[in-house]
């Protein structure tokens, strides 16, 4: 099973949506490379998520028949792989210059420079001694410690997509993958995904591939307005395959969902993602102390809760014990809707109703706000306030139904 949003990545520059300027730029810059009278050694893409600054990196050595050697930056924190590159940069050239390579540096903002001192250093001399072009990724080039690199390479901005783009990119899909897809529904993801082509993607394939069609009330169902934080598929999926505690926590600390939803979504999906038994039982074990830490937390111990997340998100994306071997790949799995959201969302929108719920509680404060701050809060005592908030049937049936366990 393959994501589409890779199963559907342009392959060469023309396929692109939306990036004229940037295409050019980047033409610009490698055939000044492939004439031997580089502008610069480096390009730094950047721009908001999910607009194509990995994609027009792939798609620069398709079109131009280079060999990419690929580095997460932010993945491989250890300044000694930046340093293997380079050394792969500087001496291979003459050896194996047949087939000319470019080298990508995805996320270069998501380096840790407190803890991984060094890398910058390490990109900055890179950069000076290279024999091949270099791009860089970012979505937020203007952090303090991205200076001197700031100054050493070419800044190409890259657009957020356009209403008529992701339109052209989600339609395609739709044909290719025979689904059935409502104009409103295609619209409703596009408001909601803010010109991030990768989350309306997956917003059509958690859809169209679970049910076969895409309808506007299936995609109310699941989709909240993007704000800045992940949907739940998204979640599971970086807090499963992180591969460092902090990426799984602040993965579950950005979630769109309170911690009682994302227990219930990672306990729902654990066995689909683990297929050893052991990690399995590891991770149902993090979950459990989770779940310890949880309760006491709301006997009004809040300090716990940190320990909670730490459990829930750590804890179960560190029981795959294969991760640390260096040759470990995350596996794409088909992830589940938790089977009690199943039943509710069979008769109305779930998120309608705790939407609902919380407009009753919030007052003076928006709706995201007290979803984060009140709303936890308010499970706990909703019972005292049923009757003064006037809930009605389905409300009541929402709350009973996630406070039970
Ligand atoms: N301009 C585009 N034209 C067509 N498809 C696109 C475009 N931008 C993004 N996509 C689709 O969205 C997916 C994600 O894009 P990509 O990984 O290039 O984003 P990015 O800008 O590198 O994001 P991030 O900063 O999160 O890494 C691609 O695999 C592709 O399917």
């Amino acid at each position: 099973m393959i994501q589409w949003f890779l199963k559907y990545r342009p392959r060469s520059l023309e396929e692109v949506e939306n990036q004229e300027d940037a295409k050019k730029e980047l033409k610009e810059w490698i055939e000044s490379w492939l004439k031997g009278k580089p502008i610069v050694n480096a390009v730094l893409l950047y721009g908001p998520p999910g607009v194509g600054k990995t994609t027009l990196a792939e798609a620069l050595a398709h079109d131009y028949k280079l060999e990419l050697l690929e580095m997460n930056a932010s993945d491989s924190r250890r300044l000694q792989d930046i340093k293997n590159i380079a050394e792969k940069a500087a001496t291979y050239g003459s050896l194996f210059g047949i087939r000319g390579k470019l080298i990508l540096l995805d996320e270069v903002d998501g380096i840790n420079t407190r803890e991984d001192v060094g890398a910058i250093q390490g990109i900055l001399e890179l950069i000076d001694k290279t024999k091949y072009p270099i791009i860089m990724t970012a979505n937020d080039p203007w952090d303090p410690s991205l200076r001197d690199l700031r100054n050493k390479v070419k800044m190409i901005a890259l657009n957020k997509l356009g209403k008529y783009s992701l339109r052209r990119i989600l339609k395609k899909i739709c044909q290719a993958e025979r689904i059935n897809c409502e104009d409103e529904a295609l619209d409703y993801i596009i408001e909601s995904s803010e010109g991030d082509a990768r989350y309306a993607i997956n917003m059509l394939q958690g859809v169209g591939e679970g049910y076969g069609k895409v309808t506007l009330d299936l995609i109310k169902s699941i989709v909240r307005r993007k704000e800045r934080e992940l949907d739940p598929f998204e979640t599971l999926r970086d807090i499963f395959w992180a591969k460092y505690a902090w990426q799984a926590k602040s993965a579950a600390t950005s979630a769109q969902i309170d911690y009682d939803m994302l227990m219930r979504w990672l306990s729902e999906n654990i066995p689909i993602q683990y297929e050893n038994m052991e990690d399995v039982w590891r991770a149902f074990d993090a979950l459990a102390r989770a779940s310890i830490y949880l309760k006491r937390a709301k006997t009004g111990d809040w300090d716990l809760l940190s320990y909670a997340y730490d459990m829930m998100s750590s804890g179960v994306a560190l029981a795959e014990i294969e991760k640390k071997k260096p040759n470990w790949k995350p596996k794409w799995k088909k992830y589940q809707f938790p089977s009690y959201i199943q039943m509710l969302s069979k008769s109305k929108d779930i998120r309608n109703i705790r939407d609902e719920i919380v407009k009753k509680i919030s007052i003076h404060t928006s709706i995201n706000k007290s979803i984060n701050d009140t709303y936890p809060y308010f499970l706990i005592f909703f019972k005292k306030y049923e009757k003064q908030l006037k809930l009605n049937q389905k409300e009541k049936e929402y709350l009973n139904s996630i406070t039970k366990s």
